[in-house]
């Protein structure tokens, strides 16, 4: 019943909105006049139960049968409120969910779906926030339907893939604002560093929104596909991250070697054009032209991951932003993409490139020789035969490149240079994802395939 209001209120086109920061399909019961049930539900059951497992220490249990809870005070003996929403997941909306805590004290999570109609999904549980085991596995869970897991909100969890079928689950975040206040709670919510980690994380409790140590864990076993004959400028070699989905892949070739050609997900659903790279042949360990998905199927290949997609098949290119304040701050939208192919890029090519975006906008009264690029971490003026590749510091993943107008005005476009292939860059002093990182991240997660298309090109 519950999962036919949600469907019929998603289907009213009435305003709705993501249920949290991290699923993106659902519907938040609060916002849609169920709030009151289940401020009811809270009070009249789950407060107990709450109090019961993360209450203080008169009313936690120590035991449940015969096996030591081992608990502690997470304000469950005060839940006041709580966020009431419902997440769905399916192999064509959101797969999975990243490992993350709870923006709540004490997490109720009720199975909507038939445990018999998804495949995957299962919920995996690693250490508590505040704990060097943080990182490490406790238990797996699949979810059944009408059975509600109850955990501390700061225990690290999430959810992986569902390979068929649907899954829905009924969430209330819940929150003591009795405990927040007290010191306890401040002192249990502290990170801990990853430095004094006792053992190695776990792979499958690595979260790659959280982690900045995310792709120093992941494996590196890569494998190569190679496209023969589709790419006018000669064959091309793609290193290829196990974790890659087929079409993960495929629409990287696709996007890459054509803008022909449907999304994959329209073929699926509605048919008419399949995409370009469903036709397209590779070889691999010596057999040529085999079709795509058996090449990698003959490597095993899972589910993907955008950073090391971004950091093994998009490579180093010039990422032109325009801000109008701080050159660290966010910018205020993107505006155009160059790709370095190659060593052989010169300041004479990124100047070319910048005067194309520059000079629209000042009508025209821009000159060519108006314009200088200065790179801001040497603050040396960048040479019109000088190597761009060379500009990257040793390590360094972020290089900021200064347009300079020598009839200086308020508004000054500043262009961003961006290695893509490092998640991480510091500036500053700050870590901060590379803007391409985010924005990859952001498409993947979002599957805003068109946007996706113009930014992404096969190098
Ligand atoms: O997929 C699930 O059942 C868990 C969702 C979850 O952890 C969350 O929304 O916070
Ligand atoms: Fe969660």
């Amino acid at each position: 019943m519950l999962m036919d209001e949600v469907r019929h209120y998603r289907a009213s086109g009435l305003p709705q909105r993501a249920p949290n920061s991290m699923n993106n399909y659902g519907l938040v019961l609060n916002e849609v006049g169920m709030r009151p049930f289940f401020t009811a539900l809270l009070e009249g059951y789950l407060q107990v139960i709450g109090a019961r497992l993360f209450g203080d220490d008169q009313d936690r249990a120590r035991t449940v049968g015969d096996r030591a809870l081992g608990t502690d005070d997470w304000g469950g003996s005060s839940l006041s409120s709580h966020h009431t929403f419902v997440v769905q997941y399916s192999p064509d909306t959101d797969r999975h969910l990243d490992m993350h805590v709870d923006e709540c004290d004490v997490t109720f999570n009720f199975g909507l779906t038939d445990a018999g109609s998804f495949e995957g999904s299962d919920l995996v549980f690693c250490g508590m926030l505040s704990s060097l085991e943080h990182r490490r596995q406790v238990v797996t869970y699949k979810h059944v339907k009408g059975r509600c897991v109850v955990h501390s909100g700061k225990r690290r969890h999430g959810a992986l893939n569902i390979t068929a079928g649907e899954r829905a689950s009924l969430i209330l975040w819940t929150k003591s604002e009795q405990f927040r206040r007290t010191p306890t709670y401040a002192a249990s919510v502290q990170e801990i560093s990853r430095r004094i980690e006792v053992l190695p994380p776990e792979t499958v409790c690595l979260s790659y929104t959280h982690d900045l140590d995310y792709s120093s864990w992941m494996s590196t076993t890569r494998i190569k596909v190679v496209v023969r004959g589709k790419l006018t400028s000669g064959d091309a070699e793609l290193f290829v991250e196990p974790q890659f989905t087929v079409g993960d892949v495929a629409e990287i070739l696709c996007y890459g070697t054509s803008r022909r050609g449907g999304s994959w997900h329209d073929y699926r659903t509605h048919g008419g054009t399949p995409p370009l790279a469903s036709l397209m042949r590779f070889s691999c360990k010596g057999h040529p032209q085999l079709e795509f998905a058996k090449t990698l199927e003959a490597y095993g290949i899972g589910d993907g991951d955008v950073l090391d997609y971004a950091s093994r098949v998009v490579r180093t290119s010039v990422v032109f932003c325009k801000a109008w304040d701080q050159l660290n701050g966010e910018p205020i939208y993107f505006n155009q993409r160059y790709a370095l192919s190659n060593n052989a890029v010169t300041g004479f090519d990124l100047r070319s490139f910048a005067y194309r975006l520059v000079a629209p906008e000042r009508k025209h009264t821009l000159g060519f020789a108006d314009l200088r690029l200065i790179c801001v971490r040497s603050g040396d003026s960048i040479e019109d035969a000088s190597s761009v590749a060379g500009l990257f510091g040793r390590g360094e993943s972020l290089l900021c490149v200064r347009i300079e107008l020598t009839k200086w005005a308020r508004c000054r476009p500043v262009f961003l240079v961006v290695e893509k292939g490092a998640p991480l860059v510091t500036h500053r002093g700050s870590f901060n994802l590379a803007i391409e990182l985010k924005l990859l991240l952001f498409l993947q997660l979002h599957r805003k395939e068109y946007v996706f298309r113009r930014i992404v090109s096969f190098l």
